[in-house]
């Protein structure tokens, strides 16, 4: 089994609609916490946050459902009612059907309410929106989603979206699916959302990080050990820690890679992903070509060490290169990055080919690399390799022969393809994904469509490779790329406005 390092604290699990109505259950069940409670503690921490960042409240629409979702809004409604705000209730489907807690906090609310400032409208249709106020609040639907938005539900969202005033959602924007990150027809687009007792996996899949605004993490009382199932984590700088440089005695001594790559005018790539991960504070990156592209890399890359194979006529790798290359990698400890530009012959499929069935050194597959290993039935993978493999979405399709989908399912193949292949797997897109052999999977927190830009992935692999060498584990590496990217994508968009190119993430 590939050695896996990353050990997410709780609060970055990422839990999808089952998991969260099994913690919900087995605390109510197990701990006698009644659900009531549960829903006093979420509604009242969303309302503090509320009234931390909003000293004037005067007015707020509340847009309820039947639900425990609405039990939270009703929650908040009271804590601003506290504070002298009005509050306008509109239930959806009446308040014939509203669950038990929901029902119970409805009747307390109103006896909160001395001065008449509640004003309640049982049904949508008749629900005319006061002419100042501060927020909409969305307690319409949580984890209880089960279809597309149905009748007034889908018109409430549509109006909500089409109001001037920022809408807060507790614990899901409403008609956002909590696993896929699908709107259900609509959905909410909240400018905060208030996430109960563990963020939602759906926040950062497909339409999930364009409608949750901001992300508050409110806490519950949910026995970590409940949480175990978990397998989604979302990856963040400051649970992750990036390594930092530190010399060795020797050049072999602070981490080697060698990169097996090149083909005649595929050169560049070869180039800037020796770039990218030299910039990490490697002792020695050996870049192992084909001898007829010799003098490119000589001219282009003078720190870096240069093994040609093959006669001086070769510009692509062929199958008798294998041995040769193979015989170098066992010269020292190292990671090996093996496809940036390697093209696409017949004869370089049986290079790769042969090389992964004979090699046990720590191997990261790009670009050309994951071609050749999409042309072949079987991947020639010994038991002790450990790979890592960085497609995109386009060269994922290649590899499982099939059809990817967006970010859900995209998901779900990743986390199918490491666990069956023994492998890890970095999934460029929005949002990146770390998929590991036990079935883990890491999403990134950050906006990675800046990453598709011609030559990004090339960067990316040298870094992922970079971080191997250095002794990383396999998921560590990929966190640790991912996380270099943001960093540098932040301190970029701090200081000017410019466009990012490939070059500034080296
Ligand atoms: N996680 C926790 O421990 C806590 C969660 N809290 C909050 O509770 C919700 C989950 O509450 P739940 O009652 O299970 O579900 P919802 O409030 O989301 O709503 C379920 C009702 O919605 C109807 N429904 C379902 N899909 C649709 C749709 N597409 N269109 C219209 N209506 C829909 C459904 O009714 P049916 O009669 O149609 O079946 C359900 O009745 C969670 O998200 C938190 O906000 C607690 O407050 C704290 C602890
Ligand atoms: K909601």
């Amino acid at each position: 089994m590939v050695k896996e390092t990353l050990d997410a604290p709780y609060s970055h699990y990422l839990l999808d609609a089952e998991l969260s109505q099994k913690v919900d259950h087995r605390t109510t069940e197990e701990m006698d916490i009644d659900g009531f409670t549960l829903m006093e503690i979420a509604g009242s921490s969303a309302a503090k946050k509320i009234l931390q960042h909003n000293k004037q409240l005067q007015h707020n629409v509340f847009l309820c459902g039947k639900g425990n979702n609405a039990g939270d809004a009703l929650v908040v409604a009271r804590y601003l009612l506290q504070h002298d705000a009005r509050v306008t209730l509109v239930f959806i489907s009446g308040t014939d059907d509203l669950s038990k807690d929901t029902q119970k906090n409805l009747k307390l609310l109103r006896a909160f309410d001395k001065k008449d400032r509640i004003t309640i409208y049982e049904k949508w249709s008749g629900f005319s929106a006061p002419n100042n106020y501060n927020f909409i609040i969305d307690g319409m639907l949580g984890t209880g989603l089960t279809s597309d938005l149905r009748g007034d539900y889908a018109k409430a969202v549509g109006w909500a979206n089409q109001q001037q005033h920022p809408v807060l959602a507790m614990d899901i924007p409403t008609g956002l699916h909590p696993d896929s990150g699908e709107k259900m027809g609509k959905a909410i687009e909240a400018v905060r959302t208030f996430s109960f007792g563990g963020r939602k996996q759906g926040f950062y899949l497909n339409d999930g990080p364009a409608v949750t605004g901001t992300i508050d993490y409110c806490d519950l009382p949910f026995p970590n050990a409940y949480k175990e199932d978990c397998k989604t984590f979302a990856l963040d700088t400051d649970w992750v820690s990036l390594p930092s440089y530190t010399p060795g005695k020797h050049k072999y001594d602070s981490g080697v890679l060698h990169i097996v790559a090149g083909s005649e005018g595929l050169t560049g790539a070869a180039i800037m992903a020796a770039r990218s991960a030299w910039a990490e504070g490697l002792g020695a990156i050996i870049i192992i070509c084909p001898r007829g592209l010799l003098s490119v890399f000589e001219h282009n890359l003078p720190s870096v060490i240069k093994k040609p194979v093959g006669k001086k006529e070769d510009y692509y790798f062929k199958e008798s290169h294998a041995e040769q290359v193979q015989d170098i990698l066992q010269e020292k400890e190292s990671s090996m990055l093996l496809g940036p530009g390697l093209g696409r012959n017949t004869d370089t499929i049986s290079f790769v080919e042969q090389l992964l069935t004979t090699t046990t050194t720590d191997t990261i597959i790009d670009a050309d690399g994951l071609w050749c290993l999409s042309q072949l039935e079987e991947w020639p993978k010994t038991d002790q390799a450990n790979w890592i493999l960085t497609p995109h979405p386009g060269e994922l399709q290649k590899l499982i022969k099939d059809e990817i989908g967006e970010g859900h399912q995209r998901l779900n193949t990743v986390r199918k393809l490491c666990q069956e292949n023994n492998t890890t797997i970095l999934s460029k897109g929005m949002p990146g994904i770390i998929g590991t052999p036990s079935r883990k999977c890491y999403l990134t927190n950050y906006n990675t469509n800046y990453f598709a830009r011609a030559g990004s992935g090339d960067v990316l692999a040298g870094k992922v490779s970079a971080f191997s060498a250095l002794g990383l584990a396999a998921d560590e590496s990929c966190a640790a790329a991912l996380l270099n990217g943001q960093q540098k994508l932040s301190s970029l968009q701090k200081d000017t406005n410019k466009i990012p190119e490939p070059t500034d993430f080296i």
